[in-house]
């Protein structure tokens, strides 16, 4: 399974999780949100990483030109589009960036948001469901209502994420059956600061399952 590690801001830490197994790592690149990075800051991270670990950017209704400035210089492997970015945006992003991989994050609060998030299938590679809060983006440490997705089988991988922790996990996959996960605050001392005994003990629990 898929393991993203979101929020990364330090390379050591970057390298710890990686080595740990994480699959992917993410990097902030929403201005002015607590766990921000620019592209030196991203730089110093991937040039320290296995070629194997996806280097994500999160991005929140940036504009292409502002996107492929970012992913060109800092090394960047895929692109989180975590706004209201649209499936035309998606596709014309694809056109720009061909070997990038494309994620749609949805915050879903209710059945309407998850036929939205099907919509987008065609448009992306891979969807990211994340909690709904009302005045943050994302990196919430809120829930889905996991109930909610025991039958969401897209057509095409998809990652769970919103709240998830080293104590819910096994939980979240009995009920959720997704092509990886997504995690930040839940392995985290403070935002941005991750905690890596916490993201150890997330990969022990995984392993029994
Ligand atoms: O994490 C942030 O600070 C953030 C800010 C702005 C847009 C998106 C953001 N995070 C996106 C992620 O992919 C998080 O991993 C996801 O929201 C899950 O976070 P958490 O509930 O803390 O595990």
């Amino acid at each position: 399974m898929r393991v993203k590690i979101c929020g990364i801001t330090q390379p050591q830490q970057g390298v710890a999780i990686a080595s740990l197994g994480a699959t992917a790592l993410g990097f902030i690149c929403v201005p002015a949100t607590k766990r921000y990075v620019n592209v030196a800051q991203i730089r110093a991270v991937v040039e320290q990483l296995p070629q194997q670990v996806h280097k994500i950017g999160v991005f929140a209704n940036s504009t292409i030109e502002e996107i492929t400035q970012i992913v060109v210089e800092s090394g960047l492997t895929g692109v989180q589009l975590h706004a209201d970015e649209s499936k035309e945006f998606a596709v014309q992003l694809r056109q720009m960036l061909p070997n990038v991989e494309i994620i749609k994050a949805l915050r879903i609060s209710s059945a309407e948001d998850l036929e939205e998030a099907r919509a987008y299938t065609s448009s992306v590679d891979t969807l990211l469901l994340d909690a709904y809060h009302p005045n943050q983006l994302g990196g919430t440490g809120k829930t889905l209502d996991w109930k909610m997705l025991e039958q969401f089988n897209p057509d095409c991988p998809w990652m769970l994420a919103g709240g998830l922790n080293p104590d819910n996990v096994v939980q979240a996959l009995s009920q959720v059956k997704p092509s990886g996960i997504d995690l930040s605050s839940g392995v985290e001392r403070a935002p941005g600061d991750k905690d890596l005994d916490k993201v150890a003990k997330l990969f022990e629990r995984l392993a029994t399952k």
